[in-house]
């Protein structure tokens, strides 16, 4: 049946210099071309060949799907953007220094503030310069809508009505799918599609650039991950 391969994009610049990000529009490292270009070369030896693409609204997912298409010979193939991929929004922690965070409020709550599934950042203000509702990817959306700051549960609920309209259609009907997204919307994702609990999933940790392969009977339960690398 239906193959869906998820992969994170490759190192970027921020995750390079260890800063907060969520949905700040940094671009690939010089590391992170590499890896998503070595995602293309080792989905071409898998042989995996997909019907339909989706990304982010964010530079280094689509990026990196391109680099995976081109890398496999499947450019053509069509994409969708949505910021229903996008990185969980991180509040006012975004541009914030990790370790340097860590410093000033402890190893503990930034790791809550990390990995906890339904602990929220510190929130940014839709005043603030830095907010999403003044950036002009966003101008469709209710500024309801746009956060000031996610945790993993409220990026899982946001991630959902575009898996049940959009990927599951697909998928049950038989399509191969890609999907090019980024390490807390992934986790959302995987989150469902494996049926983790929220204490497990402060486990999980998707590698910058590593495709990830699922295959699914006809009921779209999962026979298979497989890891390329
Ligand atoms: O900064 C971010 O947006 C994410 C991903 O790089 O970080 P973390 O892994 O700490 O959730």
């Amino acid at each position: 049946m239906a193959k869906l391969v998820l992969i994170r994009h490759g190192q970027s610049q921020w995750n390079l210099s260890n800063q907060f990000t969520g949905w700040v529009d940094v671009d690939l490292s010089e590391e992170g071309v590499k890896q998503a270009q070595n995602a293309g070369k080792l989905i071409k030896e898998a042989g995996l060949e997909f019907d339909q693409a989706y990304t982010s609204v964010l530079t280094r997912a689509i990026k990196t799907l391109h680099y995976a298409l081109e890398g496999s010979d499947q450019l053509w193939v069509p994409e969708m953007k949505t910021w229903r991929l996008n990185e969980r929004h991180y509040g006012a922690l975004q541009g914030q220094n990790k370790a340097e965070a860590a410093e000033k409020w402890g190893d503990e709550q930034v790791h809550i503030w990390r990995r906890s599934y339904d602990t929220l950042p510190p929130l940014l203000d839709a005043n603030d310069e830095g907010s999403a509702a003044n950036d002009r990817r966003y101008a469709n959306l209710d500024p309801h809508i746009i956060p000031g700051g996610e945790n993993l549960k409220v990026t899982l609920e946001r991630v959902m009505p575009f898996w049940e309209d959009e990927i599951a259609p697909k998928l049950l009907d038989g399509k191969n799918i890609i999907i090019a997204a980024h390490g807390n919307s992934l986790r959302a994702l995987s989150k469902y599609i494996e049926n983790i609990s929220d204490e497990d999933i402060i486990n999980l940790e998707m590698a910058t650039g590593e495709p990830v392969v699922y295959d699914f009977n006809d009921k779209l339960e999962v026979q298979s991950k497989t890891k390329l690398n």
